[in-house]
């Protein structure tokens, strides 16, 4: 028995879909360096890791809009200010990867999925684009079937729209899939799509404990999903 078996009344679900940035992927290094690149060229003063950190979790625009307004809340950031400075955060970012992790856990947790046969996919915020090149740069192509990104669909979480496509390419009922995440938009992606909720403790949450989500499953490493445990019989 496992903690994912435990989640699934003794079964394993069919189907586990990821998130990517906070959960697969320590990416705030290569978001910030970008992010700082942008600034500088607008000739503005760099944000740091740390303020970046707690940035992420909303996709690329709401990510830039931040920085330039140095502050989680952006509604007064002009909107064609903001796509230009996106193209700079784009343009920077595409190729600078080499400050990016995996997280520990997480290639022993994908490669005890899939002996298993269980379908995956990546459900993210960031834009499609960067998805498959970055899964590949790290090793880590094989595993997804199916990528949802944040401009993949007209909502991006934490509406439920990415997880509810994959589970109808997948031919999944919600019951049977899970989703494991970060943040509180993957949180509440997953319980509109009426999918169980793991949530990694070492991820970005705008700088807030995913505890208070109340996940199904809080985790601090991938690895306790499917280790075996000893069972009372
Ligand atoms: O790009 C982001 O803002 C975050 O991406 P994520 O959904 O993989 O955490
Ligand atoms: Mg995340």
């Amino acid at each position: 028995m496992t903690l994912l078996h435990t989640l699934f009344d003794g079964e394993l679900p069919r189907l586990v879909m990821f998130d990517l940035d906070g959960t697969l992927l320590d990416s705030v290094p290569d978001l910030a360096a970008a992010i700082d690149h942008m600034l500088e060229r607008l000739g503005r003063p760099p944000a740091g890791v740390e303020r970046v950190r707690d940035w992420v979790g909303n996709g690329s625009l709401a990510l830039v809009r931040r920085a330039l307004a140095g502050q989680l809340e952006h509604t007064a950031v002009d909107d064609e200010q903001a796509t230009q400075a996106l193209t700079l955060f784009m343009a920077a970012y595409a190729d600078n990867h080499a400050l990016t992790r995996v997280y520990p856990g997480v290639r022993e947790c994908l490669e005890w999925l899939a002996a298993r046969d269980i379908a995956m996919a990546v459900v993210t915020n960031k834009p499609e684009r960067f998805i498959t090149p970055l899964l590949a740069e790290k090793g880590l192509d094989g595993y997804f079937r199916w990528r949802v990104g944040g401009d993949t669909l007209p909502r991006c979480k934490p509406a439920p729209d990415g997880l509810l496509h994959v589970l109808q390419a997948a031919a999944v009922e919600p019951a049977q899939a899970l989703f494991i995440g970060d943040s509180c938009n993957d949180v509440r992606a997953a319980s509109a799509a009426g999918v169980q909720c793991a949530a990694l403790s070492y991820g970005y949450n705008h700088g807030r404990p995913i505890a208070e989500e109340n996940p199904a499953l809080l985790l601090d490493d991938l690895r306790e999903l499917v280790a075996s445990s000893p069972t009372l019989r």
